[in-house]
């Protein structure tokens, strides 16, 4: 078996050639390293003649964004291939597909999505996704509520709890999404500008003990196998399609985390549009397209959801009244508070986001960056009373000034 070796260009064109059924032997194979996360190799191998192309994901051993100083499990690539599987059966068309995985070489081959957008990227200059919330509510209801207790016998998805055990990527997750923001760390990065907002947030106790228990359910509370880090930049889209990458942080967590990445994120971009377009009508009217949005992603993820508890349930006790809905409004108290989280980590933690990067003017950013703290932390200290998607939509009105409460 091959000795794992980082892949350079010239390496992964080479490696690319002798895939069984890729390449014909006469193909004049091109290749560029295109990743922009924070962690991998990828890159994009196309072949001039033909012009098929693929794409080869390969973990480093430490972290891409910080170096060999931050050293990092290769283990995370087998997760990624065997969630990017899971996921392909249960919800096809809405993940790349995958041709290969080298589990010595960290390095998954897949379909390349070229011709599709980061979604983070097009959220800035306003573009608009008409099947988004349909695709990304179906793919939500669909491999959370298919991975759960519920679809799976119970001795069967505790095997894939282990097998999915993540421990070193989790442990990223719960510092930098958890911990590390509400306290004085050296990870933290954010912008001078927000320095007594910050301390405000160190000094809230209330809030921190809330973080704590949502901390607490990220770490216990092994609800479904989830993607770990559903935001934007994890979404590849065009105006007709959604494909849902990345989902190297997998692991059985609370579901609220992931439809809480993805509304969390929105409202990101939501905040940010604050800055980069501070007096238009333009902008609020993207703005208010945004929150349609996120009401379109939960309603057709909760229509969705209980279509498979009523077809699809092998537990017994799904069947007694009143359980789905229990279960659904203690999932959306989860998704508000994740959704809160994931603003707030993104603005004073590790790992800032594109949406508020690109607001060159550091006030125009940070008032942008206070409307994300400011909804953020609303989500999280008022998670249990909000009901329905509305209601967090409203708060978000309310707290952009738009005269509601
Ligand atoms: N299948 C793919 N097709 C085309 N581009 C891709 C594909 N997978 C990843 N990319 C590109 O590489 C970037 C980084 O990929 P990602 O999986 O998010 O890496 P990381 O794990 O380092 O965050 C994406 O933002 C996208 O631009
Ligand atoms: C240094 S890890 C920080 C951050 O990076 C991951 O994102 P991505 O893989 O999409 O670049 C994840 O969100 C981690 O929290």
């Amino acid at each position: 078996m091959l000795q794992y070796q980082a892949l350079n260009e010239y390496r992964a064109m080479n490696y690319a050639r002798k895939l069984r059924n890729m390449f014909m032997s006469n193909a004049q194979l091109d290749c560029s390293e295109i990743g922009d996360g924070n962690l991998n190799l990828v890159f994009r191998i196309t072949d001039k003649s033909s012009g098929k192309s693929i794409i080869l994901k390969q973990a480093l051993p430490y972290a891409r964004v910080v170096g060999e100083s931050w050293p990092l499990t290769l283990e995370r690539a087998r997760i990624e291939s065997q969630a990017y599987i899971i996921q392909q059966s249960i919800c096809p068309g809405l993940v790349p597909i995958i041709y290969h995985y080298d589990s010595a070489m960290a390095l998954t081959v897949m379909e390349d999505l070229s011709n599709h957008l980061n979604m983070r990227k097009g959220l800035v200059p306003r573009e608009r996704y008409p099947h988004f919330a349909c695709h990304i509510g179906t793919f939500l209801a669909r491999t959370l509520y298919l991975t759960s207790d519920f679809a799976w016998p119970s001795q069967v998805k505790k095997e894939k709890v282990v097998q999915f055990s993540n421990p070193e990527m989790c442990k990223i997750s719960e510092n930098l999404i958890f911990t590390d923001p509400y306290f004085n760390s050296e990870t933290n990065q954010f912008n001078p500008l927000l320095a007594d907002k910050v301390v405000e947030i160190w000094e809230n106790n209330q809030l921190k003990l809330e973080v704590a228990k949502l901390k607490e359910g990220s770490l216990t509370h092994a609800q479904a196998l989830i993607h770990g880090d559903l935001h934007t930049g994890s979404i590849m889209v065009t105006k007709e399609d959604t494909k849902v990458i990345d989902p190297e942080f997998a692991f059985y967590g609370p579901i609220g985390f992931d439809i809480g990445a993805v509304i969390g994120n929105l409202l990101l971009s939501f905040a940010s549009h604050e800055g980069h377009t501070p007096d238009s009508q333009e902008r609020i009217e993207y703005q208010a397209y945004l929150l349609t949005m996120i009401e379109q992603i939960w309603t057709y993820f909760e229509k969705e959801f209980r279509d498979l508890w009523e077809k699809e349930s092998k537990e017994r006790m799904a069947v007694i009244p009143g359980y789905v809905d229990h279960y659904l409004l203690q999932m959306f108290e989860d998704t508000a508070g994740y959704a809160g989280c994931k603003m707030i980590r993104r603005i004073i933690g590790l790992s800032h986001v594109w949406d508020m990067e690109s607001i060159s003017d550091p006030s125009l950013r940070a008032k942008a960056e206070k409307l994300a703290l400011s909804i953020g932390q609303k989500l999280v200290l008022e998670r249990r009373q909000v009901h329905r998607i509305n209601d967090i939509t409203s708060r978000v009105r309310q707290i952009a000034g738009w005269g509601e409460d």
